[in-house]
């Protein structure tokens, strides 16, 4: 499991750990932990000897750090620039290790832009996570010619300009190659947009481990807790006992949706499938293992879940579903004027399973400031609806009403999912999830995180379509239980 921790979580730890340990032990842990690093990167693409490094330093310990790393590679025998945003406020024990190393700094007169065109490696020391509000304009120009020199740039922290507790951009961010962390995650470098500046992050252990609480802000599974929460049938099974997934979907216009419902749905873990709607001939067709029925829900027999919504236009069926008492995932047509007292009403858990757009038309606001704000977003409907949601897209979060419950953040998925259908297929596979036991918060992580690593598989680094995410999901499974 990945986990983060908010910035006052972190600070607040910090200042424990530092309390008990020698002044500066744990920039230096950070400085060394940076450095290398660093080393590592030069060395791939040459020497670290007579290498070109250009640090940018803000004001504060982010600083620091980089010019505490600066030093070590400055003893490496690297020629090693440090360009000083804000010169009287620069961290002295920092600057005074690179000037004592070999190292020189940046004066007024000098032009960093020259030496940033010719730098093999650039350190953002610029902002970490006292950064707020994007970067500050004397910080712009410097930024860009980083970015467009062709030096690998490495962020300190975190890349200068995001935010670190939402993973919000406002303004003007530094893109980096990599980013070295300390300590923990912070939310930034596992929510979009500001996890894709981060580039490759790293994590370096600074000892905070022992002083951070127990339960973080965020979590993001791995192979290894997926296959813990995955259904395994026993010898005792049989499909009834598996559970039996309801699908609601599709309409004339939509008979597709259908398909990819249950397509998604049969790989999902329950033992059955029944579809309810207008489209069971296509579905059919397609899945003769299927059950159909043209009525309405309440009179299609019982299941342990019902997905309601792909597809399904103006077609009936969400009240019913809702008035069940199985655990319940409305998507998308399911979720137009959703009842936001229907849903709280419910004695079984229901799970919301929103794009930006349907998100932000539920909370009434633009559909960019869910997309820039996906953490808030998806809080803010947990609390309106009681419910687990489910917010798909760049990075899609999985967040449950109880506020001691981390937000699960997905780590797989590609931007190739963007593709028409596709959430269909999701949203069959997490109600199948459902059906088979798993709580409302594990299905939708488990759904998203096989969904997201069979869309990969399949993609490769070419187009997919929603069917062949679905024809990759028994891959996907087999890659997290036998962890590959
Ligand atoms: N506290 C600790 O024990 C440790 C902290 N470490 C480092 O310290 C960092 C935090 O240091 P600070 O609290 O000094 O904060 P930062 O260094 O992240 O930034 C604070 C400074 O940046 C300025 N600033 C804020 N927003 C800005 C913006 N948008 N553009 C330009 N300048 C801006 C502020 O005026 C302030 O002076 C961490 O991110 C990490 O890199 C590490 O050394 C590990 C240990
Ligand atoms: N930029 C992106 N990066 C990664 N995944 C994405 C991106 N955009 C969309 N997705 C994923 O693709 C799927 C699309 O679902 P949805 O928006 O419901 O589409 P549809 O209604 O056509 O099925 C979701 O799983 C979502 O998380
Ligand atoms: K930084």
């Amino acid at each position: 499991m990945r986990i983060a921790y908010s910035v006052e979580t972190v600070r607040t730890a910090e200042r424990e750990l530092m309390d008990r340990l020698p002044d500066g032990a744990l920039m230096r842990r950070a400085a060394a932990g940076l450095a290398a690093v660093c080393v590592d990167l030069l060395r791939r693409r040459g020497r670290v000897y007579g290498s070109r490094v250009v640090l940018l330093v803000g004001s504060g310990d982010n600083g620091g750090d980089a010019l505490y790393a600066g030093a070590a590679l400055a003893r490496r025998g690297a020629g090693v620039a440090a360009v000083l945003l804000a010169p009287e406020r620069a961290h002295a024990g920092g600057l005074a290790a690179l000037l004592g190393s070999g190292g020189r700094s940046l004066d007024n007169s000098s032009d960093p832009f020259d030496v940033l065109a010719a730098a093999d490696l650039v350190v953002d020391g610029i902002t970490g996570i006292g950064g707020r509000g994007g970067l500050r304009p004397d910080a712009v120009p410097v930024a860009r010619a980083a970015r467009g020199s062709g030096a690998v740039v490495v962020a300190v922290d975190l890349p200068s300009g995001v935010e670190a507790d939402s993973g919000e951009v406002v303004g003007e961010a530094l893109r980096a190659d990599a980013t070295v962390t300390f300590g923990t995650y912070k939310p930034g470098h596992l929510i979009d947009p500001a996890r894709e500046y981060a580039g490759a992050t790293r994590l370096v252990d600074i000892g905070l481990g022992s002083v951070l609480p127990s339960v973080p802000e965020l979590e993001a599974l791995q192979h290894a807790d997926v296959a813990r929460l995955l259904p395994v049938p026993t010898g005792e099974s049989d499909k009834y006992r598996r559970g039996v997934v309801g699908v609601v979907a599709g309409s004339a216009r939509y008979p597709g949706a259908a398909v990819l419902a249950v397509a998604g749905a049969l790989h999902g873990g329950a033992g059955a499938v029944r579809y309810v709607g207008p489209a069971g001939d296509a579905v059919i067709a397609r899945f003769p293992e299927t059950l159909v029925h043209a009525g309405p829900p309440a009179k299609a027999g019982r299941v342990q879940a019902w997905v309601v919504g792909p597809g399904l236009g103006d077609e009936p069926g969400v009240r019913d579903a809702l008035a069940s008492d199985v655990p319940v995932l409305v998507d998308a047509d399911g979720l137009r004027g959703l009842d936001a007292g229907a849903v709280r009403a419910r004695t079984a858990p229901t799970l919301l399973t929103p794009h930006a757009g349907e998100a932000a038309a539920l909370l009434g606001v633009p559909r960019g400031e869910v997309e820039a704000g996906r953490l808030a977003a998806v809080r803010e409907l947990t609390a309106r609806y009681g419910a687990t949601v489910l917010l798909k897209g760049s990075t899609t979060l999985v967040a449950s009403p109880d506020l001691s419950d981390p937000v699960r953040v997905n780590p797989t998925g590609t931007p190739w999912l963007a593709t028409a259908g596709s959430g269909d297929v999701l949203s069959g596979l997490t109600g199948s999830l459902l059906a088979s036991g798993l709580p409302a918060r594990d299905a939708g992580s488990v759904g998203a995180y096989l969904h997201g690593l069979a869309a990969r598989t399949a993609a490769r680094g070419a187009p997919v379509s929603a069917e062949d995410v679905a024809a990759g999901l028994r891959g996907a499974w087999r890659d997290v239980v036998s962890g590959e």
